[in-house]
């Protein structure tokens, strides 16, 4: 158990820093390149826990993956060219490598078997298992397929018309990669545009994508053939959102954030934490192989209150833990509803911010489907947990930049899996 200790800063964060490569796409990128014919070259990647678990499943499944400092080379092996695991595929704490993997093997003719840590096998799986058995793969696993280890023969399928009843951009990738294999066309339609990189990406390497944003609809053709390319990991804003609260809450701050993924999909937070009052301005936005990216400047606010909800939800789910500690030092009320998925992260993200903020003197209440925060009071410090949940841990380390005493994070190695040295990072720019 790593525990980590973070201190108030006297004169607020300063500086400038480079925001480590965004885990969706790096996941992507390596699955993509996989199954493309021909040599990938990927920089940017995050080499974080999950984003290595996917590496070490592709290995498994016969990819050549060549690991350098700066580059990662994957000799791709075609749609078609994965061969049969020996091993038992193991994805750690990474919900992104089963539910993408599986709708990839779900289009090969072999058997393979799929698990992870104590929390994937907690997260549910019928949310993509269902619709690949619809499409014609056969799929076992504990709790009637919803639940790891997956037992998975995949071949045969053809193509469905699937309506999610989730906003959920692992389910939609898992249901066109499987439709990358069927006979004829696939389509996703969800309730709300979820992260739309799956599309972005698996056009550049030749699929035929079309994206309907208005009708929430992806259609792919079935029988692609994808070819290798070159490929620039923007920066995770996910990971940067830590960084813009941190200096958003702490006075004295002027922080520069470099190389900011600003995809549509996943930039919610700056829409939020601009309607709250933060000062983060927007400069050098350009397009980087088909995924917007910016520098970001953020100095300390006065934040008040805000309510988010429905189409907001998808844009911001992996914020929200990071939102409750920036509402927790907002003037006045946030609420936050629409958002039961953050039951089925790495943990319940909905009851372990509550209970974590509330012991160290925060104001919030957990409530069906979200919180509701009453920002102001002065936290007073002590020990948390993340309850190995990365975002978690992180969240609440920027805790100790602002309360009477420090913060004390247990279970701290957990934020290895989204940022590599978050906690040293953190301190290096703080003063
Ligand atoms: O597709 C992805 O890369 C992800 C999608 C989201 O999950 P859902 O698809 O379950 O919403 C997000 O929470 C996760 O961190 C990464
Ligand atoms: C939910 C997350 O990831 P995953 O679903 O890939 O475990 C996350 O990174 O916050």
């Amino acid at each position: 158990m790593t525990i980590e200790t973070i201190t108030g800063a006297v004169n607020g964060l300063n500086g400038t820093l480079t925001i480590p490569g965004d885990k969706s796409i790096s996941h992507r990128a390596v699955l993509f390149a996989s199954i493309a014919r021909g040599t990938s070259r990927i920089r940017g990647f995050l080499k974080g826990e999950d984003c290595l678990s996917t590496i070490r499943c592709m290995k498994q499944l016969g990819v050549h993956i060549e690991e350098e400092q700066d580059e990662i080379t994957v000799e791709g092996k075609g749609l078609k060219g994965l061969s049969e695991p020996v091993e038992v595929l193991y994805a750690g704490n990474s919900g992104t490598t089963v539910r993408l993997l599986s709708g990839i093997l779900a289009g090969m003719d072999f058997h393979s078997v799929l698990t992870g840590d104590a929390s994937i096998c907690r997260r549910p799986m019928s949310r993509v298992t269902g619709p690949l058995k619809q499409m014609g793969a056969r799929i076992d696993g504990r709790d009637e397929g919803n639940l790891t280890p997956l037992s998975i023969r995949g071949g045969g399928l053809r193509g469905i018309h699937y309506s999610s009843p989730v906003a959920s951009a692992q389910v939609k990738s898992a249901v066109l990669l499987a439709g990358l294999y069927a006979r004829g066309q696939t389509n996703v339609t969800e309730p709300f545009v979820s992260r739309d990189h799956t599309e972005r990406m698996l056009k550049a390497f030749g699929a035929e994508v079309n994206a309907d944003p208005e009708n929430r609809r992806v259609t792919v053709e079935g029988g692609a053939h994808l070819e290798g390319r070159n490929i620039q990991v923007p920066g995770d804003i996910s990971s940067a959102a830590f960084f813009i609260a941190a200096a958003l809450m702490t006075p004295g701050s002027d922080l520069v954030l470099k190389n900011v993924g600003m995809n549509p999909t996943r930039s919610g937070i700056i829409d939020v934490v601009r309607d709250m009052g933060g000062d983060l301005e927007i400069s050098r936005l350009r397009e980087e192989n088909g995924e917007p990216v910016a520098d970001l400047r953020v100095k300390y606010s006065k934040l008040h209150g805000t309510e988010i909800g429905g189409e907001m939800i998808p844009r911001l789910i992996d914020e929200i833990p990071v939102l409750s500690v920036l509402a927790a030092q907002a003037e006045g009320k946030t609420v936050i509803r629409d958002a039961a998925e953050l039951k089925v992260k790495e943990t319940n993200r909905i009851d372990t911010m509550v209970s974590q903020l509330v012991s160290l003197g925060a104001d919030a209440k957990a409530t069906e489907d979200g919180m509701v925060i009453h920002g102001g009071s002065v936290l007073s410090g002590g020990a948390v947990s993340s309850f190995h949940d990365h975002r978690v841990g992180m969240s609440l380390g920027l805790c100790g930049l602002v309360s009477k005493e420090p913060v004390t994070v247990r279970d701290a190695e957990a934020c290895e899996v989204s940022y590599p040295g978050f906690f040293e990072e953190l301190r290096r720019i703080k003063s």
